[in-house]
């Protein structure tokens, strides 16, 4: 397997159970489950863990959903207690600003990642400069990465390497993308970017396809894979390290991830912080046929039984709509027009 960047790993895992599983938590993580997850990752062997609001810095918001605990309380306490993973944080411009950076890195964070729906790459520029001044690991997510063909992804993966981005993730927010979609736009990004920076992928659950898409991406040449133990993430969830790591010692790709350790680590300590399992039940199979946002997906719920409509519904019209992440508020816009239908 060709590998450009390291010489132990074949691939690099990031765990996103911190962050992405905030949006299944509903943004309320204690700074205990915090240190108990991250003790056991980093036992395991996770590289890199990631720790934020799930909407990233400055998510903590009525719009998306308050924290229980700050989220730089949260880096400070992953920081402490890892001993050999690093720790990374997320960050939507306009939901955070550019101090939040400088807090995270200030808290001891060494990997910044900075998101934007996948055409918008351009407003994350400044945020890629800053953090490699302060000497941050860049990564740029390009969200809803199926709604664009892989040439257009592959021209906004060059903006962000352009502005000192070191790897562009291929980022499957709805989870809607299918085996060759991946690839083909992973292969994309590789031939755009050669040897300017690495490519990740990071998939979600919905058609339950995270672990096939991860492997065909790592085929097509992506060096860094997220995934969150117990799938614990948005919608039904991230692609599960547990079963992407067996499945790599099988292909003989090395993650340095230790397989029983691990599964022992989703079993005992990131289950009962989870506040029931990510499920592909009927809404998040929605989310991937439908191409919606993952995080859209505890909304919908509430918002169904708020205006007492029917939650697939919401689904759909937000992805008849074509809505991106960042406008939770027109979930709300909707759940009122199907409420007015109902009783018209
Ligand atoms: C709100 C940020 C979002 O959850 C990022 C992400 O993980 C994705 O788009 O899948
Ligand atoms: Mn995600």
């Amino acid at each position: 397997m060709p590998n450009r960047f390291s010489a132990d790993l074949d691939v690099r895992i990031t765990d996103s159970s911190l962050r992405d599983g905030s949006h299944a938590k509903r943004h309320q993580f204690t700074a205990a489950e915090v240190a108990a997850v991250v003790a056991a990752l980093d036992a395991a062997g996770v590289p890199v863990i990631e720790v934020t609001h799930g909407d990233g810095l400055g998510g903590s918001s009525f719009t998306y959903g308050l924290s229980r605990t700050p989220e730089q309380e949260l880096i400070t306490v992953a920081v402490r207690t890892a001993t050999r993973a690093r720790i990374a944080f997320l960050m939507l411009p306009g939901v955070g600003v550019i101090d939040d950076i400088r807090a995270a890195a200030d808290n001891g964070a060494s990997v910044c990642r900075i998101a934007t729906h996948c055409t918008e790459a351009d407003i994350a520029v400044q945020h890629f400069g800053l953090a490699r001044e302060r000497g941050l690991e860049t990564v740029g997510f390009l969200m809803m990465a199926h709604s664009q063909p892989p040439e257009a992804l592959a021209r906004q993966a060059r903006i962000m390497a352009d502005a000192g981005c070191q790897c562009v993730y291929v980022v499957d927010s709805a989870g809607a993308l299918v085996l060759d979609q991946t690839g083909e736009r992973v292969a994309a990004l590789v031939a755009e970017l050669g040897d300017d920076a690495q490519v990740g992928f990071h998939g979600h659950e919905n058609l339950a396809l995270g672990v096939a898409n991860s492997v065909l991406a790592v085929r097509a040449g992506a060096t860094q894979i997220d995934g969150s133990t117990r799938r614990f993430g948005a919608g039904a969830g991230n692609t599960p390290v547990e079963a992407f790591v067996g499945v790599c010692d099988r292909l003989g790709i090395r993650t340095g991830v230790d397989f029983f350790a691990i599964v022992d680590a989703a079993e005992e300590v990131v289950r009962p912080a989870m506040p029931d399992e990510c499920r592909l039940d009927r809404l998040a199979l929605i989310m991937g046929y439908a191409g919606v946002y993952s995080s859209f997906l505890t909304h919908a719920y509430t918002l169904a039984r708020r205006y007492d409509v029917s939650g697939a519904e919401i689904l759909v019209r937000a992805g008849q709509r074509r809505l991106v992440g960042g406008q939770e508020d027109q979930l709300i816009d909707i759940a009122v027009q199907l409420r007015e239908e109902a009783h018209s």
